[in-house]
């Protein structure tokens, strides 16, 4: 049967019509083939010997993966998908000829299974030559298998280790610039960060997989023309207007949180989950205009899990860059729709029953006044309010671990204490427009943001076309690069005895920061927290109010933590005894 005649015997209607393009290359490829091989055998009657090894498909299978090497080894970002479609439809029509031209089994798989096996084989031992010997970054130290492949630091950060060992790394290897992936290194360098975080610098590729939905929040947006539009509507939420507003929510919110701790009469808690209750309730009360129900029990007990089990999971696949993209395509996990439903469910309460609140969700619902653009209802809404609420819990880590430090400390807690102290006896009172410039109050969350911030892994950038020199370092043009949060901020270099919670070195003693430029508790540039204020607002307000009516006290144990992008505490018993 001719090969015209077989096509026009495939059906052209129904799925057959996805394939018409495939088709017609198979036609045009089976007819190439047979030219070819009328030349070849031409070529080969004449020079026998060169022929048999050129024309093996295995020969031609290296080739192949070593030009499909070179062409893909200099972009930047390539798009899995992109890939993977190319490469299956071009078997596809590989396989369709060698079955249109009749071909038996074994021939079938001698010319086609086992050369896509050398080929596939090639191309992964030429991306691991280049990865370990060729690429610019093996000048820098870091574990081996991290040059490989990204499954390293995927592991650390699903594990929740990451941060610990990144700063280890730099301590073992005395160096700024440690590489944790084939294509990413971190730099624990305060003089890079303004050359990292600046203008409308490219968001890393980290944050791709931070689309919740297919739909990404302010911070895991990596286009700078949305995220300029959404950056003006989010700072509308924070004008110091709507501030004064969050602050009376967030008083009464603390005035309940320090009743329940009164009605405890100085027993044990669970410091950890009664922050984190609280900062969730607080958080959702000021994004949704109600709070999540948590201290009061009525709502769902495993959000804050659910919270937990998703920051893990987003942490292991966020790294797999060609993994997330491939898992986007399908049905989202349960882990993500668990971690979605609950904050959807407040949006969608909140729409229902108070459409008029005024909170953050009411300023995220307005268009931008420039470009007359808003945020698309509901998935994009969604994915930011979400994040907002999402922030929103992070000041309840660093509450839990500044207490724990405080019950340690009772010299500071005292300091802190008659500082609160003598304020209420001026006629003070403890509202966050009153306290808002107590010198040793700042001094606490200053050091409390440095030692106990919940951001320890650091933000993700890749570096421009011109690449980044530094003097002593170059990172080549779109090296994935991140500033370790934790490791800068606990660096002797820039701090003096910079694992010691010191208060004094943001007052009395301000030789021992070094260097300023080390502290970006909230980030730095264009992405730099845009709840700043708020969440300052909010640690003073319930460490003042705390600390002024109760004596903190808790066990000596080692805090647990982890962090999955954000930080995870383990559990800490902390007692809370009215001061009188
Ligand atoms: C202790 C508390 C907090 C800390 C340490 C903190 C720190 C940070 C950091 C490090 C970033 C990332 C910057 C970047 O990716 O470049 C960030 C982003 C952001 N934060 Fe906070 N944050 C806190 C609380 C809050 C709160 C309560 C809100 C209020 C909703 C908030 C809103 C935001 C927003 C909207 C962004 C994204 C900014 C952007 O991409 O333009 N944060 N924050």
């Amino acid at each position: 049967m001719s090969l015209s005649s077989m096509s026009m015997l495939m059906p052209s209607v129904g799925i057959w019509e996805y394939f018409d393009f495939a088709r017609v290359l198979m036609i045009k490829t089976a007819n190439l083939v047979d030219s070819v091989i009328d030349g070849l055998q031409n070529f080969q009657s004449h020079n026998p010997d060169f022929v048999a090894t050129t024309t093996s498909p295995h020969f031609i299978a290296i080739a192949l993966s070593l030009i499909s090497c070179l062409i893909l080894a200099p972009v930047p970002e390539a798009a899995t998908i992109e890939v993977l479609f190319s490469y299956g439809i071009l078997n596809f029509v590989y396989l369709g000829v060698l079955l249109m031209l009749q071909l038996d089994v074994s021939i079938i798989i001698e010319y086609w299974l086992l050369p896509n096996l050398t080929y596939l084989a090639t191309c992964v031992a030429l991306t691991l030559i280049r990865r370990l010997f060729i690429s610019p970054l093996r000048r820098f130290p870091g574990p081996a298998s991290a040059s490989v492949s990204n499954y390293w630091m995927a592991k650390e950060l699903g594990a929740g280790t990451f941060s610990k060992t990144i700063r280890d790394l730099h301590r073992l290897h005395d160096a700024p610039v440690i590489r944790t992936g084939p294509n990413e290194v971190s730099v624990n360098d305060a003089a890079a960060i303004v050359k990292i975080y600046s203008g409308k610098y490219q968001r890393g590729s980290f944050y791709e997989a931070g689309k919740l939905r297919g739909q990404a929040s302010i911070r895991e947006t990596r286009s700078n023309y949305h995220h300029t539009i959404w950056r003006r509507i989010w700072d509308k939420a924070f004008t110091p207007g709507e501030l004064k507003h969050y602050a009376a929510q967030t008083e009464n919110a603390t005035s309940k949180l320090v009743n329940s701790l009164k009605k405890k009469g100085g027993e044990e808690v669970d410091c950890t989950k009664v922050m984190d209750e609280f900062a969730l309730d607080l958080a959702s009360q000021l994004t949704y205009g109600e709070d999540a129900g948590l201290q009061d029990g009525t709502s769902d007990k495993t959000y804050l899990e659910s919270i937990r089990k998703y920051l893990s999971w987003l942490g292991f696949y966020a790294t797999l860059r060609n993994l997330s993209q491939m898992l986007s395509y399908t049905r989202d996990p349960e882990v993500l729709t668990t971690y979605c439903s609950n904050s959807e469910s407040l949006l969608i309460n909140r729409q229902r029953h108070h459409p008029d609140s005024h909170d953050i969700t009411s300023h995220l619902l307005l268009e931008d006044e420039e470009s007359r653009r808003k945020f698309q209802v509901p998935l994009q809404l969604a994915a930011n309010t979400n994040f907002s609420l999402l922030m929103g819990t992070s000041v309840g880590i660093t509450l839990s671990q500044t207490f724990r430090t405080l019950s340690l400390k009772k010299n500071i807690q005292n300091k802190l204490f008659q500082e609160l102290d003598s304020h209420i006896k001026k006629g003070g009172d403890l509202s966050t427009e009153s306290i808002k410039n107590l010198p040793y109050l700042s001094a606490v969350i200053n050091e409390s943001l440095r030692l106990h911030n919940p951001f320890t892994t650091g933000v993700h950038a890749a570096i421009g076309e011109n690449g980044l020199d530094m003097g002593t370092y170059r990172l080549p043009p779109h090296t994935q690069v991140y500033v370790p949060t934790l490791t800068l901020m606990t660096d002797e270099k820039y701090f003096e005895k910079a694992e010691e919670y010191i208060p004094e070195r943001w007052t009395e003693n301000e030789e021992m920061v070094k260097d300023k430029r080390a502290y970006i508790p909230f980030g730095y540039g264009l992405h730099a927290c845009a709840g700043k204020q708020l969440a300052i607002n909010e640690l003073k307000l319930v460490v003042a109010r705390v600390v002024a009516g109760f004596e903190v006290n808790g066990e000596d144990n080692e805090m647990e933590w982890k962090d999955y992008g954000m930080v995870q505490l383990g559990e800490w018993k902390g007692r809370f005894r009215s001061r009188k």
